[in-house]
């Protein structure tokens, strides 16, 4: 339990907060109040409190139970209660079907994003790098990076679009969502279900950070298959918000991201004034240093599938519409073996981006905060440094532990927007990471 800002004007802040919730898709509970969840039905002839209570969809009504998702929320103001939406600017932000450039076998490799003007916020911060799908078809991803150093103030956000999972880089995120509050920094991942709306504080500062939006079906736990019951992610290890609520009367601007483009409406009051709420369609946060890690302990390097954190399955069986895959500190200890990512090409598409420190396949040039683009069966691998080094290492035990780096990977390839394939901080001269490599065949 516990409130955020029920005064008007204060920000948020989970110190004192309750412990969040924990566990991964559960049927969740919480008051800010006592007595504000009605108990034995979802909507009494008059909510406690003097609630108004609304349920939220994150699935079609007739989803399987498996897939079904929704919360009840319990109000001070229904969401209903406000005037028309009308357009604003998109700022960075650009949305699928991606025609804007044609789709394009090269590799590519950016550095971070330049710093934003001052005064940006999470919403204007965001930037859009690419995608696929169609947002009117509920189909694909976008990789969007953000860049921010102010709170939204009396501003709040949702996406019809798609769910959020939010992968902060730099600085923390405190996600003042309807749910309650949730801090993420970097090594966390946060996710913000379809259309649950949020405002983002910056407690530390400057923020920059990665966000796949997931148009497809919700992001959920893979299977294990012969792991067994229990590695990878940890499903207790979710954590869910508590409810807190804002009591604001003065204008707020609620912006939501519809079909691609964004529209705000002035509500006269904060929504972010849900006093309890129950269900499953409900943000969370995952601890990345938390992840299981499991690999060989024999020889060859397995397929990164084993690093996959969350999966949006697609109707075809084994083919995400998007994976998130983690590459955390692990012991590397195969015989025999080439211990880096191999030289591969990839029918599914990979976008990379690095936390903290460096990747394992890449000796320079792979910065934090920079990301890197490999799109439908492009070749790629080790770069020349890397190969030479790891076909000559000694293979004793060695710990990987220098560096956080993850992945979105696609069934479908990336197109990028016209900003993401022109901008000054693409590296020129990617290809040049794999020149050099030398001819080593000599016939026995
Ligand atoms: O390209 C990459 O670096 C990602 C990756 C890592 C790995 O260990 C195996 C295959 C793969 O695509
Ligand atoms: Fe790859």
């Amino acid at each position: 339990m516990g409130t955020v800002g029920n005064v008007a004007g204060s920000g948020g802040g989970d110190g004192a907060v309750a412990r969040p919730l924990s566990g991964f898709g559960n049927q969740h509970r919480s008051e800010a109040v006592p007595g504000a969840l009605p108990e034995g039905r979802n909507s009494p002839q008059r909510a406690p409190l003097g609630l108004y209570a609304e349920q939220l969809s994150g699935s079609a009504f007739t989803e399987p139970r498996a897939d079904n998702r929704r919360s009840w929320l319990y109000r001070i103001r229904p969401s209903a209660a406000h005037p028309p939406l009308h357009r604003i600017g998109n700022g960075g932000l650009r949305s699928a079907p991606f025609d804007e450039t044609e789709p394009d076998p090269n590799r590519r490799r950016w550095d971070p994003l330049p710093e934003p003007p001052a005064g940006t916020d999470f919403v204007a911060g965001l930037w859009t790098l690419g995608g696929n799908g169609d947002v009117r078809r509920r189909e694909g991803m976008s990789i969007h990076l953000y860049r921010a150093d102010s709170p939204m103030v009396d501003r709040v956000f949702g996406d019809a679009d798609g769910e959020l999972l939010i992968v902060p880089q730099r600085g923390t995120l405190l996600l003042v969502t309807e749910f309650g509050p949730l801090r993420a920094g970097p090594g966390h991942v946060a996710l913000i279900p379809r259309g649950v709306r949020f405002r983002v504080e910056l407690p530390d500062g400057p923020a920059a950070g990665y966000v796949c939006e997931n148009r497809g079906r919700p992001f959920v736990l893979p299977e294990l298959g012969p792991i067994g019951a229990n590695g990878l992610a940890a499903a207790r290890d979710f954590e869910a918000p508590t409810a807190a609520f804002e009591d604001v009367e003065r204008p707020v601007e609620v912006v939501t991201k519809f079909c691609g483009n964004l529209w705000a409406a002035a509500y006269d009051h904060s929504p972010l004034d849900v006093v309890a709420w129950h269900g499953n369609h409900v943000p969370y946060r995952y601890d990345l240093r938390r992840f299981n890690v499991l690999g060989s302990i024999s020889f060859d390097h397995p397929d990164p599938s084993i690093f996959t954190v969350l999966t949006s399955p697609s109707t075809q069986p084994g083919v995400a519409n998007a994976d998130f895959v983690v590459f955390a500190p692990r012991w590397l200890v195969g015989e025999d073996t080439f211990r880096p990512p191999y030289f591969h090409r990839n029918v599914m598409s990979e976008y990379m981006g690095l936390i903290e420190g460096a990747y394992d396949a890449k000796a320079s040039g792979f910065v934090p905060g920079g990301g890197s683009l490999h799109n439908m069966l492009s070749a790629h691998g080790p770069d020349r440094e890397t190969f030479e080094r790891a076909s000559a290492a000694e293979l004793t035990p060695q710990k990987v532990d220098d560096g956080l780096a993850f992945m979105f990977e696609t069934r479908w390839p990336v197109t990028l927007t016209e900003q993401a394939a022109s901008c000054g901080h693409l590296q020129r001269d990617y290809d040049a990471v794999w020149q050099g490599l030398e001819r080593h065949f000599r016939q026995p």
